[in-house]
């Protein structure tokens, strides 16, 4: 089962005479695997995560989520506990320090998260599995690009959301940390939710479960791996779409 679908995308920004940046895709993302949308510049992997986010509207077609996802939701009417979301643009703010932006969607949430998830022994795994916890009563601007990005990673995931989108979540970063985090998002995506992310790194696009390649805001290829190498056309339960 799909946790969800995109269907029929089309999406033109302000000013966009001629091409949209998304053109009627069609796509399907399902909960367990790591996803990478890959692709050149330009292609619209950023314009369709922000819109699977929220952050953006189509011009037409939808998104629809599927359980445990709140089925019938907009995008932007997901919780922090659904959807966690890394912009490239990371967004950390400068007065609070790296543990206290983490710790942020606890004290945003509307209510409070289920069992222990607002302890902040969370935040200081996060912050370790990052190996960013040495840093974390540095503020921001203390901090480098890629520990920056690491941190934002950390905040998206505190809430241990269904699905994880992160645009470029290792562009900052050298390859011995690449690896680092596309190992957390690997387990992320193994103990069950849908991580899907934007990439232009080989070692990421090799790391993932499926890799959708978009070109010219179209969805030309989607392949998904049955394990690390091992590529397979479609999964048994793939769509003609696809
Ligand atoms: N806010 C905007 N206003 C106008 N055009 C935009 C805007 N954002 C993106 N575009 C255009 O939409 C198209 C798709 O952009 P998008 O950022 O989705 O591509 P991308 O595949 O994520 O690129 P990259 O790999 O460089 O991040 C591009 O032609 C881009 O110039």
């Amino acid at each position: 089962m799909t946790l969800i679908d995109v269907i029929g995308v089309t999406k033109r920004h302000p000013g966009m005479s001629e091409r949209p940046a998304l053109h009627r895709v069609d796509a399907r993302f399902y909960p367990g695997r790591l996803t990478v949308l890959a692709g050149p510049s330009g292609s619209g992997k950023t314009t369709l995560l922000s819109i699977m986010g929220g952050f953006d509207v189509p011009d037409s077609g939808e998104i629809r989520f599927r359980e445990p996802l709140p089925s019938g939701t907009a995008p932007a009417g997901l919780a922090w506990s659904d959807a966690g979301y890394l912009p490239q643009a990371l967004v950390l703010l400068d007065e609070l320090t790296v543990a206290q932006n983490v710790q942020l969607p606890v004290n945003l949430a509307p209510t409070p998260p289920p069992g222990d998830l607002a302890d902040p022994s969370h935040t200081t795994a996060w912050l370790r599995a990052l190996d960013i916890d040495h840093l974390a009563d540095r503020y921001p601007s203390q901090t480098s690009g890629g520990e920056q990005q690491r941190a934002a990673l950390a905040r998206a995931l505190r809430l241990r959301p269904r699905v994880l989108f992160a645009d470029e979540p290792t562009g900052q970063l050298d390859p011995s940390r690449v690896d680092l985090v596309t190992d957390v998002l690997r387990d992320y995506a193994a103990g069950g939710a849908a991580v899907i992310i934007t990439s232009h790194d080989p070692a990421v696009i090799n790391a993932a479960d499926t890799v959708v390649t978009m070109e010219d805001g179209t969805v030309v290829d989607v392949v998904h791996r049955t394990g690390r190498g091992a590529m397979v056309p479609k999964p048994p339960d793939h769509a003609p779409t696809w």
